[in-house]
Parts: structure tokens; sequence; C-alpha cells
């Protein structure tokens, strides 16, 4: 997850005012002009309804400031280790929605939701990233929403987030502990594991599960590919090959920074690690928990909801809503180089509820697409001389096959080539501050 401008480039200064609770932990930051110097927000990463952004602090600058207050206003965590604190994590702010058609979640319903819905769906914390809400100046999001503005116009932001900015009635963003590496201690690999369980408006002989069935028939409309994992079921299949296989995949498509020479020398120990935790160790508990969680929650699949005498109840609407929720999130994995697989760190993130009519529809459709179309079923129509796409874990055999440690071996090679040349540049501006 690199970070997309250089710090230099990050003009927009934190104008944080204090939280809902004043005994937060972090009140009144930046409230004063030279108190906001000495923080700076920097844009890390942007998805469809959020930015996130880092939080880059001047600890010298900051001390100055408390001292120029007077005595009296300096109060409660108002020293240096509130400016400490802040730069470990990235806060979080909404997007607003891009059509009419588009529901707003707001930071406190998202905040709410994961409170009373998916933290105990999950048994508790431990899986989620520690995250609070933070009250968050108007000013804040018009300079942020200036600068998207800006790095549009140089061309620094994904094409499919153009025209996208934050929403100005937001009062509120979350901090969240920052889960990117720290180059030369560690490093993060993260992905969506989209839909772990079978679709239950699959036939049983489906060729290829939700997830492949949606990537094959988006591949012959030209658009994007679903997510980077190729097939999440492989992550929780019976063959350790199966895991190991999809791991390499993920690993390659987050692109390690190009200083971590360290992967390039010890890629074989970092692959055996991960299919160890993700196969048969704590990473498999999380994925097992969220496979179980979108099977219990949706039972039916949508189109057999919708075609129940009398529709939904209000009850499987929330069940599925929250089995959505569990299928496009984010899993967080942390991989320190000097703990090896005792130090691996997980964290699931991005559960926003999903909301709104007509992303029920959006599914039905979808659904509907896959049967019709026979993308389940692997015998959709294809144009003269295109390929079939038979990445699904469920077109091979379940069982270890020469096919997987063949592939296996072939994206090693690739995967050890990328390493090389990013080994070779290193010393291009790109990779030095490694
Ligand atoms: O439709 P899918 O499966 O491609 O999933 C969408 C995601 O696409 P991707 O993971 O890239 O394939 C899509 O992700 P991106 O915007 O492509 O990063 C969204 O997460 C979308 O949810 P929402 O509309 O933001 O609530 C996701 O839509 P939902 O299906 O979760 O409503
Ligand atoms: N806690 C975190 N630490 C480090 N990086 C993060 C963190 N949370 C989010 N990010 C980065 O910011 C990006 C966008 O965040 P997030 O997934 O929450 O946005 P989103 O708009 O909800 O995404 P989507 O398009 O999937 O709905 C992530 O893909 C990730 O690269």
């Amino acid at each position: 997850m690199p970070s997309k401008y250089g710090p230099e480039e990050a003009p927009v200064i934190a104008l944080l005012s204090e939280t809902e609770n004043p005994q937060e932990i972090i009140p009144y930051i930046g409230s004063s002009p030279a108190e906001s110097l000495a923080i700076r927000l920097e844009y890390l990463a942007e998805g469809g309804a959020n930015v996130v952004y880092q939080i880059r602090t001047d600890p010298v600058k900051w001390s100055r400031a408390v001292l120029q207050r007077p005595l009296s206003a300096v109060k409660g965590h108002r020293d240096a280790s509130t400016c400490e604190r802040i730069q470990d994590e990235v806060l979080r702010l909404r997007k607003a929605p891009g059509s009419s058609k588009q529901s707003y979640v707001s930071t406190t319903a998202a905040e709410d939701y994961l409170e009373d819905v998916i933290a105990p769906s999950l048994g508790g914390h431990e899986w989620l990233i520690p995250s609070r809400k933070i009250r968050v100046h108007p000013r804040v999001i018009s300079a942020c929403n200036k600068e998207l503005i800006l790095h549009q116009a140089l061309g620094n932001r994904p094409d499919s987030r153009e025209h996208s900015i934050l929403e100005e009635s937001e009062l509120f963003g979350l901090l969240m502990e920052d889960m990117s590496g720290i180059r030369g201690s560690s490093f993060t690999i993260q992905f969506k594991p989209k839909w772990l369980s079978h679709s239950p408006n699959a036939s049983k002989s489906a060729r290829r599960c939700r997830t492949c069935a949606l990537r094959a028939m988006r591949g012959t409309e030209g658009m994007a590919p679903v997510g980077e994992v190729q097939c999440p079921r492989n992550l929780v299949g019976d063959h350790p090959d199966n895991s190991r296989l999809e791991i390499l995949q993920t690993l390659r498509a987050n692109g390690i920074p190009c200083a971590e020479s360290k992967l390039r020398e010890r890629l074989p120990d970092v692959l055996q690690d991960l299919t160890e935790y993700f196969y048969s160790g704590k990473g498999r508990t999380i994925l097992d928990k969220l496979a179980a969680l979108q099977e219990q929650l949706d039972p039916l699949g949508i189109v057999k909801l919708r075609a129940q005498p009398g529709g939904m109840s209000s009850q499987q609407l929330k069940d599925l809503q929250l089995a959505m929720t569990f299928r496009d999130c984010s899993v967080y994995v942390r991989y320190h180089w000097d703990k090896g697989l005792e130090g691996i760190e997980t964290r699931v993130g991005d559960l926003d509820p999903k909301v709104g009519e007509s992303k029920l529809d959006e599914w039905h459709d979808i659904e509907m697409g896959l049967i019709q179309g026979g993308w389940y079923d692997g015998i959709e129509e294809l144009s003269q001389g295109q390929a079939q796409d038979t990445k699904c874990s469920l077109w091979n055999p379940p069982q270890p096959s020469k096919r997987y440690s063949e592939r296996i071996d072939e994206l090693m090679k690739d995967f050890n080539a990328d390493l090389e040349v990013a080994y070779k540049s290193r010393s291009s501006d790109e990779c030095s501050d490694g």
C-alpha cells in the first residue's frame, strides 16, 4: 500500500477539533494555526466510498505550539504523547455519494454498525482494526477536497476514482491504526476475501464460484477484473497448495515496496509462513469465520429471497446486507521480518453497511446475469478466439494436483523476475526513500 504523494507534496494541514466526548484522548488537536502546522494529512489511498490519509506530525513544532498556549488551555492529553499517538494512525474520511441512487453512509453510521453489528458477529474486536471516531473541522474537509481536485488534475489519482470528493457536510472521520508496513521491518498485504462460500443461487454442478463467475463475465465485458484474488475459495480449500497459490498471487498483486530486497532473498520462507498461517494457523480461523458468516447470513441468495411470496422480511434483508459486507471487506496481513510466522498480524477493515434499494437491484441483476449467461456452469457463449476463464478452484480438482504445483512454480519464476527488476531499479527516485 504505497503512499501516492511524497510528504513534501502534502499541502493539507489538519485542523481536527474536539471529539464528541471531551474526555477523549485527542482534545482540540490543531485548533490553533501553530498547532495545525505540526499536523499534516497525507493522502494514502482511496476506495469508492472513502479517502484514507496518513497523519504526519512534527513533534518539535507541536511542542512549540503547545508552549505558546496559555497555561490554562494546556490540559489533559494536550502534550507530546498525543502527537506521538496519532502519527501511528490513519484518518478515513467519507466521500460524497457519486449518484443520486447511492445512499450516503456517514462515519457515525459506519462506526455504529461496526460496534453494534460487526463486532458481535465476529465475537468481539480481536480481528477489527482498532479505530475511534473523531470530529473533523469543516475546513479540513474543504482543504482535502481542494487537494483531491489538484491531484486529479495532475493525474495522481486512480482513474476509477476521479471526480469523487469528500462529503462536505460530514462532521466526523475515523482514526484507525495504520496497517501499512514499515520498510525494513514489516510489509503488509491486503486482499478482499469476497465470496468464500458458494452462491446459494448457483447450481450444484457449478464450475465457477461467485467471485470467479463474475470475473469471467466482466472479463468478457472488458471491465476490471474482480479484486486481486483469483479464486478466494482456494484460501479455504482442503490442500495447502491451493492456499499457497492464492497467497503467492496476492503477494505479487500487492507489489511489495521495491526497496524491500529482503523479499527477493526470502520469498520461499515468506510464502511458506503465510501458507501455514492461512492454511492451518490463525489466518485460517478468520477466513473460516468469514466463510461461515457469509453462508449462515445468506442461505437463500437474492434471487430466491426476492421470489418469495411477500418478498424479503426485514431480518432477511439485514442478514443479506451483512453477508454482503463480509464478502466485500478487506483483510490486512502484516508480516514482521524478524518474527516470521509468530509475528503475522491480521485485521479486517472496510466493514461498512451496504444500504439502499439500488444495491439490491444490482445484486439481483448480477446473479441473474451469471445464471442465465451460463457463467456459473462454464457454458457461457464466448466470442471466437476467446479463452475460457478456468481459474476457479471448482473447475480444477480440489485434491493436490500437478496443475497447482506447476502453476506455483511458474508464478514463483514470474515473481522473482518482478523482484529482480525492482531490485535493479532501487536507486531510482521511486525507491530512494527505502
Ligand atoms: O460487485 P463487486 O463484487 O465487484 O463488489 C464491489 C467492489 O468491487 P471489487 O471488489 O473491486 O470487485 C467495489 O470495490 P471497488 O470500488 O472496485 O474498490 C465496492 O466495494 C462495491 O461496494 P460499494 O458499492 O462500495 O458498497 C462492491 O459492491 P458490492 O457487491 O459489495 O455491493
Ligand atoms: N487502517 C488502514 N491502514 C492502512 N491503509 C489503509 C487502512 N484503511 C484503509 N487503508 C487503505 O485505504 C484504501 C481505501 O480504504 P477503504 O477500503 O476503507 O475504502 P473504501 O472506499 O471503503 O473501499 P471500497 O471501494 O472497497 O468500498 C484501502 O484499500 C487501503 O489501501
